[in-house]
């Protein structure tokens, strides 16, 4: 036991004689004591007890009534109050030391911190209904439960009838094993807080005792406090002033207990008595902690972790109040050859013609048209390529997507990947059927054939605006500026320009000349030379800045593409490009995330794999199972489409997003690593650049040749339960040189090893003039007489087959196994 509990301290403070206490000392305990000893627990429980016979009240109505008197008198010696306190304590426990005074129980209840360890709820709930007489309040909780079990009136003035009902009283147990007390009217949780709260009391007193032992006992001792104390003065000094600790969103149950200034048992057991399970090292979430904390009487602050982003990046939402209107984000999409260059070209020409002094003479990945008051941001780079790209690295740019359609051609492979693209960035899509001057022209077949991908035009009471447009006549390009300008009335974009700058890179080189230059679409704030850029992990003060025109700027506002410099390293387009406050900071912070990075490049396994469907499912991070579907004819990629779809189940949306006929591309790759879709190809194969892109992006591609084995993988898969790999490792191969017949063995290779080397129960494939006569496995193998379990290259070795018998001199024996593994 902890508490060290002299004699001599005893004895002060039960406030008699040392010889007193070693009297009974000497009386029920063998060995001799001295007033320096220290005591066990049971030599104090015999003393407490022996003192508490002696000392017991005939009469408490008497007893508290002297008592009562004593307190009301003015000026009571410090110390005096405590002997009739040391003697209610042991009364209080008489009822269950009746028998046995020595018992578990009753030691349990005077060690308050006995209450830490694996005792458990039982011994901890005793005290509920046994601390009564001593505590008021436990006592006047308690009369409601005693009434219930003997409505015997509480006062009783007459001395025998008082004798009687001392008696019951020291009895009055509540034991829920055998009165019926409805405990359902009882929150289990208020159960527990009032228990704590007697528990604490009687932390407290015992607590007084043993600091005023100290004091007088040893004034210099301060040092030898023990655990025990130290433990009971902190749950004193919690309840008298309650703490307030910070805690972050998760933190592990010793972390916490550490700020709780509480023993990670203690915290372990309140965390079970609110039917949490956890060890030292699990963490729990900041709710929990609360909650645990409010039964050690502490405050919780949430713990706000600054990172430097925090610091140094302005992140906060934007007051409506400052919000101004601004231009359109746009790219333009389409397949190949259908006019996107063109259209692009057609609508900065158009621009020039319309008055713009110098025109557009810069490529600088993205510019600006003027159509009458208002600005249109067109990105620069036709194609989906650099949008997928952009969209995969987390960016989110484009406001409205132009479909390029030809005419005469209509909807085409990579026009339908355009729209699959363009709807999982949730844009909004306005078709421009272009080449109407060609005679071949048929918009409204392009126009039928939008709504079998579900873009139903507006004429035909759809949402989508399809303009009939020529890149050679310019026929309908101001309509399509206009409709472009409508789109993006109705979707209100707003920035504010009174911020630092936030944006996306568009695009980056490095120049001989300048260095890194990078084009950025500012999206929100204004970017000004001069300021401090984090973009992605590069970092540098903006030297100079200049727009499509080739002129310099000063300042660049939200939905304006700028060219600058300055930058330490190029960084990638799609990178996320912000304003800072502080040089230091921010290459500190860049740093951090080339740390991060590589950390990541470690440990990536993000990317969905059939491998690991299951897993991300379990976690919940796999709420939809996105698949691209290539096959080699229309019917395929349909039919695996619907069974595909069908096998959605509680967990997970199975959701193709895009099917077509053809090849694997590289822009399915792509869309498959912007969406984190899987790739599932029928009878196609992927074209190099694709696979070579699959595998540097973890991409999972599946190929197969009948539906039904891409249906039951996937469904295996999702049910965790994909039938595991396997290829054959080459081990070795021995040449078969002699042949015996052996009565009762069989047939006995006398064999050399050429390579590698032969096992016992390995895989074997006999070779007779480079064709397989066999596959077997090898039952036995010997060293001369001995078994052995393997033989190397360079030796002679006798080897039986399991099954083949039929060997000639000359054979290779190719020995393998079969591993199993992960893609
Ligand atoms: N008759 C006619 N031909 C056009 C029109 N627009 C484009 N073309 C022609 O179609 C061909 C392809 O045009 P591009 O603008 O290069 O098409 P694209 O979609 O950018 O093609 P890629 O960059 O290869 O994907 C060129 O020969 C153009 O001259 C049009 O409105 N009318």
């Amino acid at each position: 036991m902890m508490i060290k509990y002299r004699v001599h301290e005893v004895a002060k403070d039960l406030d008699v004689a040392n010889k007193e206490v070693l009297d009974i000392l000497g009386k029920y305990v063998k060995e001799p004591k001295k007033h320096m000893t220290a005591l066990e627990e049971n030599e104090l429980d015999i003393v407490f007890d022996k003192f508490t016979q002696d000392h017991a009240v005939q009469n408490f109505d008497a007893y508290f009534a002297t008592r009562n008197k004593a307190q009301e008198a003015p000026e009571q010696p410090a110390e005096k109050p405590a002997a009739p306190k040391q003697n209610a304590k042991p009364q209080e426990k008489r009822p269950v030391q009746k028998g046995q005074p020595n018992g578990r129980q009753a030691n349990d209840q005077k060690k308050p911190n006995n209450a830490n360890g694996a005792k458990g709820q039982k011994n901890d709930r005793k005290p509920n209904g046994q601390n009564g007489p001593k505590n008021q309040n436990a006592q006047n909780g308690q009369n409601s439960q005693n009434n219930q079990k003997r409505p015997a009136p509480q006062q009783n003035t007459a001395p025998a009838a008082a004798a009687e009902e001392t008696k019951t009283v020291s009895r009055r147990v509540v034991d829920t094993r055998t009165v019926n007390v409805n405990i359902d009217k009882y929150n289990e949780k208020y159960d527990r807080l009032a228990y704590d709260k007697v528990k604490n009391d009687t932390v407290a007193a015992k607590q007084k005792i043993n600091q005023k032992s100290q004091r007088r006992g040893k004034p210099k001792s301060a040092k030898r406090e023990t655990e025990a104390e130290r433990l009971n003065r902190i749950a004193a000094e919690r309840k008298a002033k309650p703490i307030t600790i910070t805690v972050p969103d998760e933190i592990t149950v010793g972390e916490f207990a550490l700020r709780l200034k509480a023993t990670s048992a203690e915290v372990i057991k309140k965390l079970m008595m609110n039917g949490v399970f956890a060890t030292i090292n699990d963490t729990i979430d900041f709710d929990t902690a609360v909650l645990i904390a409010d039964e050690f009487h502490a405050k919780v602050e949430k713990e706000v972790v600054v990172t430097i982003e925090e610091r140094i990046i302005d992140d906060s939402e934007d007051d409506d109040a400052n919000l101004v209107p601004r231009a359109p984000v746009v790219v333009v999409m389409g397949h190949v050859d259908h006019g996107k260059t063109s259209i692009l070209d057609a609508i900065r020409h158009a621009n020039v013609t319309a008055g713009e002094a110098g025109g557009i003479t810069q490529h600088i990945g993205a510019y600006r048209v003027q159509v009458d008051d208002r600005e249109i941001t067109f990105l620069d780079t036709p194609g989906h390529a650099a949008f997928t790209t952009m969209r995969a690295r987390g960016a989110q740019v484009t406001d409205i997507a132009v479909l390029v359609v030809a005419a005469d051609d209509g909807i085409m492979p990579q026009t339908v990947e355009a729209i699959n693209h363009a709807k999982a960035a949730g844009v909004s899509i306005i078709v421009a059927i272009n080449k109407m001057d060609k005679p071949a022209a048929n918009p409204d077949l392009v126009k039928q054939q939008l709504t079998e991908y579900e873009l139903v035009p507006e004429e035909w009471g759809g949402d989508v605006p399809c303009i009939p447009v020529s890149a050679h006549t310019k026929m309908g390009i101001e309509d399509l500026l206009e409709m472009i300008i409508l789109t993006a009335d109705m979707k209100e974009l707003k920035a504010n320009p009174d911020r630092a700058a936030k944006g996306t890179v568009i695009e980056a080189r490095l120049d001989k000349g300048r260095g890194p230059v990078a084009t950025v679409l500012v999206q929100n704030g204004t970017l000004n030379v001069g300021d401090i850029v984090v973009a992605g992990t590069t970092v540098g003060r903006i030297r100079a800045m200049m727009n499509e025109r080739g002129e310099r700027v000063e300042h660049a506002g939200p939905s304006v593409p700028v060219e600058v410099t300055g930058l330490n390293e190029v960084p990638v387009g799609g990178d996320i490009f912000n304003a800072v406050s502080d040089e230091r900071l921010a290459r500190e912070l860049v740093e951090q995330r080339i740390t991060e990075q590589k950390e990541e490049m470690f440990n990536s396994q993000t990317k969905v794999t059939l491998d690991n469907l299951f897993e991300q499912m379990k976690v919940g991070e796999m709420k939809e199972l996105k698949i691209i579907v290539k096959a080699d004819v229309q019917g395929s990629v349909e039919a695996v489409r619907q069974s595909l779809e069908k096998l959605t189940n509680d967990e997970v949306r199975v959701h193709v997003i895009h099917g077509a006929v053809g090849a694997i591309s590289e822009s399915d790759v792509m869309l498959a690593n912007a969406s984190n879709a899987i790739i599932v190809g029928f009878n196609v194969r992927p074209d190099p650049v694709a696979e070579e892109n699959a595998k540097r992006d973890g991409v999972d591609m599946r190929l197969y040749r009948i539906i039904y084995d891409c249906i039951e993988e996937i469904e295996s898969a999702m049910k965790g339960m994909l039938a595991p790999k396997y290829r054959e490792v080459f081990l070795g191969k021995a040449e078969c040189r002699e042949v015996y017949k052996i009565t009762n063995v069989g047939m006995v290779i006398g064999g050399h090893v050429t390579s590698g080397k032969i096992v016992r129960g390995a895989l074997v494939r006999l070779v007779r003039d480079g064709i397989i006569v066999a596959d077997d496995k090898i039952a036995s193998l010997r060293r001369f007489k001995d078994d052995v379990k393997e033989v190397a290259d360079g030796y002679d070795c006798g080897i039986t087959l399991e099954r083949f018998s039929d060997i000639k001199i000359g054979d290779i024996l190719e020995a393998y196994e079969m591993e199993e593994y992960r893609e």
